[in-house]
């Protein structure tokens, strides 16, 4: 049978899950009922925020012109956090989709996509989906692909996912215009792990592409990576339902197997699958390890234990292994841990599953960098005197500190031509350095700057959404460390430091964001029964001061003892607020005063 292993890449939104089922509709894998609820996207927060977030894979039979052909197609989540998730996909596909609204046209992360498929070498199928819109402009979008990328604009499909118009000629050009893989079935086996999950009863389910070779039930496998060595018990394909195979999985072909493995960080993703007895000379290139660039700290809150609070994260990190955490103490919050994230978006996912799944209450803190700290005496900066701080509070002393640097982005914003001086000027306050600026159409332009990470980690994105009107997009890459001159700012609450509010800032706008931060926490930390100052300190120095007020009255006085209810309700809302309090010293702190310190106090 003829093979043809794709993948769909995309900018968000732009309708990948959608196409996928439409496609695993018109080949029959699964019913209209079915199709209408989205099978690929399987998870409920997935379904809830409309976005994807691990890659599934799909395999169906499609007749073309009276040949079988066997398509597996893998669909790949289109937000920046999760790019190492797409790099995986890709490298086990021989050909790309790459799915582009007919009504926004080419985007941050249609460009980024792209040009990934491109280094791995795919052939890619240009498709501009969503014809079916009022405000579609096919026709100028695929020149615009042609413009930007050096897609032929001929090449484009046109299709919606909505109507199913365009889909049978896209399925024509998977099979005409897509290589079949190369791999050879009496090779020694090869096999590539592009994911993985956790399943309660099953333990890892690997999905795996086999390049080489063949596996079956009851084969031995042997993980080139980490040399460990497990049993099939149970393999096969998604069709689009896993379902289990007797007969062997071959070269060219994509699947998942259980393997008695009881936890995923024995299934290191890119890592290639052998068999023990007859093992393949060297494993196949790897994958790029996921690199955690955002880290916070989570605390119990409420009436959740430390030890609740660990049962339900290593819970979730079976199932994400792409979150790294570590057992942490602060002074002021007490026990905790120490988590690490791709980015942004999924740390907020990772914070919503606690809650939601784990049902525990948590208490978070303002998430920071990586930074490398060259101590002083390091002559030649070798790696030894460099070290990884990932939380401020770790900062040495300034007399020990040679250099700090921090992470820096290459980012990519396409946006329209008359929201460039804006985005210039928001780009120029986060310390940005101008790269270049080109024309992608008559109405939109590509803006790149370096940046540091630091800078764009809290409201970047919301301030390019609200200057373009929506319509602007980014896309960032790590470019490397670069020194600076950073500071650690410590805050004082009533006399007392409060390490999980200390910030790491840069000298020039250390005082900007001190005010700024005491404002903020003036804003949300409730009166007390006494006044409370709050400082900001670098090094010792005061560099900003605020007091609250001392409440005079309770809170229900103002009620006039009338209203019972009106009275209960007050302290009940009282109540549910001080769930996600600390209490430090003899002050309540909430949840907000620890975001506080990200606001960079530009606005
Ligand atoms: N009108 C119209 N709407 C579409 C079409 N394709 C997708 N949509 C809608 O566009 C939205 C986004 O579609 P998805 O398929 O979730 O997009 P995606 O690219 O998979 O998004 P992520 O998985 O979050 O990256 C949904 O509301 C779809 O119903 C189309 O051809 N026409």
């Amino acid at each position: 049978m003829n093979i043809r292993n794709f993948c769909i890449i995309a900018h968000i939104d732009h309708g990948k899950s959608t196409l996928a089922d439409r496609m695993l509709q018109f080949t029959g894998a699964v019913t209209d009922r079915e199709a209408r609820e989205q099978t690929l996207d399987d998870m409920d927060l997935e379904r809830e925020r409309g976005i994807t977030i691990k890659a599934s894979a799909v395999s169906v039979k499609h007749v073309h012109n009276g040949d079988d052909f066997l398509l597996n197609f893998i669909d790949t989540p289109g937000h920046v956090d999760f790019h190492y998730e797409v790099s995986r996909a890709l490298l086990a596909c021989e050909g790309a989709i790459l799915v582009v609204d007919a009504s926004q046209g080419v985007e941050a992360q249609t460009v980024a996509n792209a040009y990934m498929a491109i280094e791995a070498d795919l052939e890619i199928i240009p498709v501009i989906n969503k014809i079916d819109l009022p405000s579609a402009r096919p026709e100028e979008i695929a020149l615009e692909m042609e413009q930007t990328l050096g897609i032929p604009a001929d090449d484009c499909i046109f299709t919606s996912a909505k109507t199913g118009q365009g889909i049978g000629e896209l399925l024509a050009a998977i099979c005409d215009r897509l290589p079949g893989p190369k791999g050879k079935t009496e090779a020694k086996t090869q096999a590539l792990i592009f994911d993985s999950e956790y399943d309660d009863y099953r333990g890892v389910i690997t999905y795996f592409r086999m390049m080489n070779g063949k596996l079956q039930v009851g084969d031995r496998i042997r993980m080139m990576g980490t040399g460990r060595v497990f049993p099939i018990v149970d393999i096969g394909k998604f069709t689009p339902k896993m379902t289990s195979y007797k007969q062997p999985i071959e070269a060219g072909e994509v699947g998942y197997m259980v393997a008695n493995i009881k936890t995923l960080d024995d299934v290191n993703i890119g890592d290639t699958i052998t068999r023990d007895t007859d093992p393949a000379p060297e494993p196949l290139p790897g994958y790029r390890e996921p690199q955690q660039m955002v880290f916070c700290d989570f605390y119990p809150s409420g009436d959740t234990k430390f030890d609740e609070l660990r049962d339900a994260i290593d819970r979730l990190h079976l199932n994400d292994a792409s979150f790294t955490y570590q057992p942490t103490s602060s002074e002021a919050l007490g026990f905790g841990f120490r988590c690490g994230f791709l980015g942004m978006l999924h740390m907020d996912i990772i914070q919503e599953r606690l809650e939601r799944e784990g049902n525990v209450g948590i208490v978070q803190t303002a998430p920071t960098v990586t930074y490398e700290v060259v101590k002083t005496g390091a002559a030649s900066q070798n790696s030894e005197r460099v070290m990884q701080i990932t939380n401020p509070s770790d900062l040495p002393d300034p007399s020990q500190i040679a250099e700090v640097r921090e992470p820096i982005v290459d980012i990519e914003i396409i946006t329209p031509n008359d929201c460039i001086g804006d985005l210039m000027r928001l780009c120029e306050t986060r310390r940005g350095q101008y790269v270049s600026q080109t024309y992608l159409s008559d109405s939109r332009q590509i803006l790149k700057y370096e940046l540091p990470l630091a800078e764009i980690i809290f409201d970047f994105y919301d301030k390019l959404k609200s200057i373009t009107r929506g319509y602007g997009t980014m896309d960032y890459n790590i470019k490397g460390f670069r020194k600076d001159s950073l500071v650690k700012m410590d805050i004082l609450i009533n006399g007392t430091p409060v390490d999980a509010l200390s910030v790491i800032v840069h000298k020039d706008k250390a005082d900007l964001r001190g005010r700024s931060l005491l404002k903020r926490l003036k804003e949300e930390i409730d009166r007390h029964m006494f006044e409370i100052p709050l400082q900001a300190a670098i090094g010792g120095k005061i560099i900003a001061r605020e007091s609250i007020k001392a409440m005079r009255k309770n809170v229900t006085a103002k009620c006039y003892g009338g209203d019972v209810s009106r009275k209960r309700k007050l302290l009940e809302k009282q109540k549910k607020g001080k769930e996600r309090m600390k209490r430090i010293g003899t002050v309540d702190i909430p949840q907000e005063a620890f975001m506080a310190v990200l606001d960079p106090g530009d606005s």
